[in-house]
């Protein structure tokens, strides 16, 4: 069944004040009680199940993901990319509903060892882009769109074997929630563009990035580990916050940064995607495409979604 209109607009399932009746109290024997002898207060029906705010975004990805599949993932697509990032497993999960006759000639290639495991565990075939090097639709999520189609990636490292199977393939698509969405780069992606460097010259891109104006880039850290997060491929990361005025021209921003060596890669994808579908809250879709259009699939044409707690 269709459910996606209330989306999002109640998100709390506390009981407010008077909705529910007050407990009766127990009462000694042969005692009144006022709840016994009045009128019993009027009983509340039964509320809804509304989605939290967390079920909302995750169905916002989900409704994305399935869309884009729905749209770019054809019969004849054999060689198919799969990316990074929280929205991706929607993607497979979509892919997966295809159906085994036309998945069992597909191969799927990763962008990390996440996208693997997805890979693998949903019984699809695994490759990788040195065998296959020419890709045709690579599907991947991201951390910020702009009104270009420029996105921010590597919230999760995995920026480096993302740009290549982006490259590498006819069509690259973006599947992400309404969050994501911006006019500039930035904008709601506060921590900076995510920089794979080579480990031994860390200390050097760093001062280099200062001074190329981002003062406040850092290494990142991990949070269940001492030390730097290593990407798959063995390398450190940066995070470099850059202002506005940089950010609004994000190509010139990235030839910058990639041009100080020991810069393995950075997470400004310019001018690749084709079409990047943002989720919404209310159970619609918005298309951008890369020649400025923008198309709205309304919740009604949307694939339809179970609207359960996950
Ligand atoms: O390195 C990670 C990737 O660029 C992800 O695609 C990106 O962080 C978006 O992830 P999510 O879909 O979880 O927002």
């Amino acid at each position: 069944m269709r459910c996606l209109d209330s989306f999002g607009l109640h998100t709390s399932s506390t009981p407010t004040d008077g909705v529910y009746p007050q407990p009766l109290r127990p009462t000694l024997a042969g005692q009144t009680s006022q709840f016994i002898t009045s009128t019993p207060p009027p009983v509340a029906a039964p509320q809804p199940k509304v989605p939290s705010p967390v079920t909302v975004v995750e169905q916002a990805k989900r409704l994305a993901a399935w869309t884009a599949v729905d749209r770019h993932v054809h019969p004849e697509h054999k060689v198919i990319g799969i990316g990074s990032g929280s929205t991706v497993p929607y993607v497979v999960e979509r892919i997966v509903a295809q159906g085994k006759a036309v998945n069992k000639d597909r191969v799927f290639i990763p962008t990390g060892f996440q996208s693997k495991e997805l890979i693998v565990n949903a019984k699809l075939l695994l490759g990788d882009v040195d065998q296959y090097p020419m890709l045709d639709v690579t599907i991947d999520g991201a951390d910020e769109v702009d009104r270009d189609l420029n996105a921010i990636k590597g919230g999760g490292a995995c920026h480096l074997r993302e740009k290549v199977l982006a490259e590498a393939a006819d069509t690259f698509v973006i599947v992400a929630d309404y969050r994501k969405n911006s006019e500039v780069l930035g904008t709601n992606w506060t921590k900076g563009v995510p920089i794979e460097v080579a480990p031994f010259a860390y200390a050097k891109v760093l001062q280099n990035l200062h001074l190329i104006g981002s003062p406040k880039a850092t290494l990142r850290m991990a949070t269940a580990k001492a030390g730097p997060v290593v990407s798959d491929n063995g390398n450190f990361v940066i995070d470099a916050p850059f202002p506005e005025d940089m950010m609004r021209d994000p190509y010139t921003l990235l030839t910058r940064i990639k041009m100080l060596t020991g810069v393995v890669e950075v997470g400004l994808f310019c001018h690749m995607a084709k079409a990047a579908y943002f989720g919404n809250q209310d159970g619609s879709v918005l298309i951008k495409w890369h020649d400025g259009r923008t198309e709205h699939v309304d919740s009604a044409n949307s694939p339809a979604l179970p609207l359960t707690d996950e």
